[in-house]
C-alpha cells in the first residue's frame, strides 16, 4: 500500500515543504495545522529545517520539559548559539532558569491578580467610558471598525499608565510589538517592512524603561523597587521593564480582537454572555484557546532529545504550534467550536510550564472589563462588512472587522 505524505489544502504542498510564515497559511493556518497533526506527532520542516509539533500531547510535554527544549538560544527561529539576537535577550522569555528565576519571580509578584484589584474599578470606568463614547447620540444601531474602535482603543487606554510610562509617544507600542513578534519567525517581508522603523521604535521603547521615566505607583517602579531591595541587579531592571511593553500590547490588541470576532460570529454565544456577565473571563480563555492570538513559539534542543519516533538533535530548533495544539481533536472535544460551555482550562493559548504567560491576569482582567461594558449596552453585534487579516510571523491578528451592533 502507497503511503502518501499529508498535504496542506489548498496548494497540496506536502507538509514537511510547506511554508508556515508565507502569506497563503499565515491567511489561514487551520488547514496546514490539521495535516500538521496528521502528519505525526513531530515533522521535519525542510524550508526552515526545524522540527514542528501540532499535536497537544508534544506541544504540552515540550513546554513542561525547559530542560530538554530551552528558551535560553531564543524562542524565535535564529539560534542564539550561533547568531547574534538583534536586541539584548529578554531575562524571562529567552532565559533560562537558574538566570529566569529572579525576573520572574519579580514580575509574578508585581503581576499576581491580587496585585491588580486596585485596578479593576479604574479599568471597569474606563472600559464604561471607551464603549459608552463609541455609542453615544448614534443611535439604535452602530457600526465601527472593532479593530481601531475597540481591541486597540482599550488596551492603549490602560496598559500604558498601568506600567507608568509617560504619555508621549506611545502610539509606538503597537509597531514595536509588531516588529518584535514579527522578528521570531524567518527574515521574510514581514520582517523587512517593520526595520526602516526599528531604531526609532527600539530607542523609545528603551528609554521608557529608566527608573526616571517612570511613574511613581506603576509595574515599571515596582520592578525598579525590586532592584532597590536587591531581588534582581539594577542592569536588570530596565530590560524586565522592556518585557511588559513588548510583551503586553500586542497580544492583548489581537486576543480581544479574537474575542470580539467570536462573539460576531457566534450569536448564540453573545446571548449566554449577555444573559451571564460573569462568563467573561472564561469567555476570553475559550477565545484564546480557539483563536490562539500567540500562534508559535521555538524552543533549542539541549541534547539528542527523543520524541515519539524522531531523535531531535542537540541545538536544533523545535517549532511548536500552540494554535494547532489548542485545536488537538486528541485533547478537545469539538476542537473547532467556539463553546463558552467548554472548560478551557489547559490550553496552550498562554503557554505552559516555568514561561507560562506572567501577563495572563492583565490580560483577563482588560478582556473582563471590556466585554462586561459591551455585554451591558450590546444586544446583538454582527460583522457589518468585509473582515480583514493582518500577517504577522507569530500573532493571528485582524487588520479590520467591521461590526454592526444593536443596543438593547
Ligand atoms: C491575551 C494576551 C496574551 C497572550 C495570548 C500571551 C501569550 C504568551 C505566551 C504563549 C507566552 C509563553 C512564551 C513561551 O513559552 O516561550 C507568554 C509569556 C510571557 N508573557 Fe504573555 N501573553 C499575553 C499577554 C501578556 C501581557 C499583558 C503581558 C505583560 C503584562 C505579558 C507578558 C509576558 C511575559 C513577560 C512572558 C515571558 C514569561 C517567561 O518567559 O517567564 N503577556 N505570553
Ligand atoms: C507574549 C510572549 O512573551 C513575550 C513576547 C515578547 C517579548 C517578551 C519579553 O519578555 O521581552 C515576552
Amino acid at each position: 500500500m502507497t503511503t502518501t505524505a499529508p498535504t496542506s489544502p489548498p496548494t497540496g504542498t506536502p507538509v514537511s515543504d510547506a511554508d508556515p510564515f508565507g502569506p497563503e497559511i499565515l491567511e489561514d493556518p487551520l488547514p496546514f495545522h490539521a495535516a500538521l497533526r496528521e502528519a505525526g506527532p513531530v515533522v521535519h520542516l525542510s524550508r526552515y529545517g526545524v522540527y514542528a509539533m501540532g499535536r497537544y500531547e508534544q506541544v504540552h510535554a515540550a513546554l513542561r520539559d525547559w530542560q530538554g527544549f530551552q528558551s535560553g538560544a531564543g524562542v524565535g527561529l535564529s539560534n542564539f548559539r550561533t547568531e547574534q539576537p538583534w536586541r539584548p535577550p529578554s531575562l524571562l522569555l529567552e532565559a533560562d532558569p537558574p538566570h529566569h528565576d529572579a525576573p520572574r519571580r519579580v514580575l509574578s509578584t508585581i503581576l499576581v491578580p491580587r496585585a491588580l484589584r486596585g485596578l479593576r474599578e479604574r479599568w471597569t470606568a474606563a472600559a464604561v467610558d471607551l464603549v459608552d463614547g463609541l455609542l453615544a447620540r448614534r443611535g439604535d444601531v452602530v457600526e465601527f471598525d472593532a479593530v481601531p474602535a475597540l481591541a486597540e482603543a482599550f488596551p492603549l487606554r490602560v496598559f500604558p499608565d498601568a506600567v507608568g510610562i509617560p504619555a508621549g509617544g506611545r502610539e509606538n507600542l503597537l509597531p514595536y510589538g509588531e516588529f518584535l513578534f514579527n522578528a521570531f519567525g524567518p527574515h521574510n517581508e514581514l520582517v523587512a517592512a517593520g526595520a526602516p522603523r526599528l531604531p526609532e521604535l527600539a530607542a523609545w521603547v528603551n528609554a521608557q524603561c529608566a527608573r526616571e521615566a517612570l511613574a511613581p505607583d506603576g509595574f515599571g517602579a515596582r520592578i525598579w523597587a525590586a532592584a532597590d531591595r536587591g531581588d534582581i541587579t539594577p542592569e536588570q531592571a530596565p530590560l524586565i521593564v522592556r518585557s511588559l511593553l513588548s510583551a503586553g500590547v500586542d497580544t492583548t490588541v489581537h486576543a480581544l480582537a479574537a474575542a470580539l470576532h467570536a462573539f460576531a460570529t457566534h450569536p448564540e454565544q453573545w446571548r449566554r454572555l449577555r444573559a451571564r456577565p460573569e462568563l467573561a473571563r472564561v469567555a476570553f480563555d475559550e477565545a484564546v484557546r480557539w483563536a490562539s492570538p500567540v500562534q508559535t513559539f521555538f524552543r533549542t534542543a539541549t541534547t539528542d532529545v527523543r520524541v515519539a519516533d524522531t531523535v531531535i538533535p542537540d541545538g536544533e530548533k523545535i517549532l511548536m504550534f500552540l494554535a494547532a495544539a489548542n485545536r488537538d481533536p486528541r485533547r478537545w472535544t469539538d476542537p473547532d467550536r467556539f463553546d463558552l460551555s467548554r472548560d478551557p482550562s489547559g490550553h496552550l493559548g498562554f503557554g505552559f510550564g516555568i514561561h507560562q504567560c506572567v501577563g495572563q491576569h492583565v490580560a483577563r482582567l482588560e478582556a473582563e472589563c471590556l466585554l462586561t461594558a459591551l455585554a451591558a449596552r450590546v444586544e446583538t453585534i454582527e460583522v457589518a462588512g468585509p473582515t480583514r487579516r493582518h500577517h504577522n510571523n507569530t500573532l493571528r491578528a485582524w487588520g479590520s472587522l467591521p461590526m454592526r451592533v444593536r443596543l438593547g
